[in-house]
């Protein structure tokens, strides 16, 4: 049977402010993933928009990335990456993917870049190498061949990682350019996770572009039903109710302590009296 394939989960979003499903998402991902015993997931990266996308109620990004940093600390394999929110212009998915996938290129090529003895050459006839290295000139076509497949085996695939209404606003008129679709599912792949009022397998029949690379497209039931949105919880917070078990107990206190989401008035009213209880 071939080896897995490396393979980086990539979640775009708002993330305003970070929920209990986003982080749930990657979990449900990588089990699907692994299942299929075609994939090995190494990482999870969030990719939080930047200030520029001008969405309604959108925070500004130095307190949604304050708020993932602290969610995060309950994970050892998602990390979050702040390049896309600290460029002044809002930056296309298909761009965001582009630049993990060449960042990450680039860090195992410099990993695997052999130092020139010839016991490491040696070395590395079973291993990747850069086997454009004119050091290796002499080397036998099987040689090269070799270190191609070992190449292959080992070269990380970023994948974007999204909700299934994500998936169905590539329907919506003009918010996404063909080009970018193609790249996305064509270069790249998806791993999608149902959401409540979706149907991305029937969205995936209707469009002839999912369709034609629907083999990189991994759709992910989630049959633990639970449709948290950041949507629901900054009305909760509006109206004073509790988030507790929707999102993190240390991004509640974040948000308690920095007046967020219009909280400061439901604050006096006891909407986290939960904390202030434990607190005592
Ligand atoms: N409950 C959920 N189930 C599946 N995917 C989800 C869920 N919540 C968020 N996502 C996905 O997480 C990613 C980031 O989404 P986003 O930051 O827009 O969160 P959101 O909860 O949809 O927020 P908002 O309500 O502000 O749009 C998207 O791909 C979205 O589809
Ligand atoms: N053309 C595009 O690349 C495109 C269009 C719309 C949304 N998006 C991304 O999808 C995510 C959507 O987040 P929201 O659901 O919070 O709007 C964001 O990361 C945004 O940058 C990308
Ligand atoms: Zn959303």
């Amino acid at each position: 049977m071939t080896s897995p394939t490396k393979c980086v989960l990539l979640a775009c979003g708002s993330f305003n402010p970070v929920t209990n499903m986003h982080l749930r998402m990657f979990e449900i991902a990588k089990d699907a993933l692994h299942k299929t015993q075609k994939f090995s997931v190494i990482k999870g990266i969030i990719s939080p928009v930047s200030d520029a996308y001008n969405k309604k109620d959108l925070l500004p990004a130095s307190h949604r990335c304050e708020m993932l940093k602290l969610a995060l600390k309950s994970s050892n394999w998602i990390n979050m990456d702040t390049w896309e929110c600290e460029q002044s212009k809002w930056t296309e998915t298909a761009k965001v993917l582009k630049y993990h996938q060449s960042k990450i290129d680039r860090e195992s090529n410099t990993r695997s870049k052999p130092a020139p003895t010839k016991k490491r050459r040696k070395d590395l006839r079973n291993v990747h190498i850069n086997s454009n290295d004119s050091e290796f000139d002499d080397m036998s076509v099987d040689d090269h061949n070799a270190i191609n497949e070992a190449l292959k085996k080992d070269s990380v695939n970023v994948r974007l990682l999204c909700g299934a209404d994500l998936l169905e606003s590539f329907g919506t008129p003009g918010l996404w350019a063909d080009k970018d679709i193609e790249d996305i599912v064509g270069k790249y792949g998806l791993v999608c996770i149902t959401r409540e009022g979706s149907d991305p397998r029937k969205f995936i029949y209707e469009s002839d572009v999912l369709t034609k690379y629907q083999e990189n497209i991994i759709i992910v039931t989630e049959w633990i039903f639970n449709d948290i949105s950041s949507t629901k919880i900054r009305r909760a917070l509006r109206r004073g109710e509790s988030v507790k078990y929707l999102i993190q107990d240390i991004v509640i206190d974040y948000i308690r302590d920095n007046h967020l989401y219009g909280v400061e008035d439901n604050f006096r009213q006891g909407m986290f009296q939960h904390r202030q209880v434990e607190n005592q």
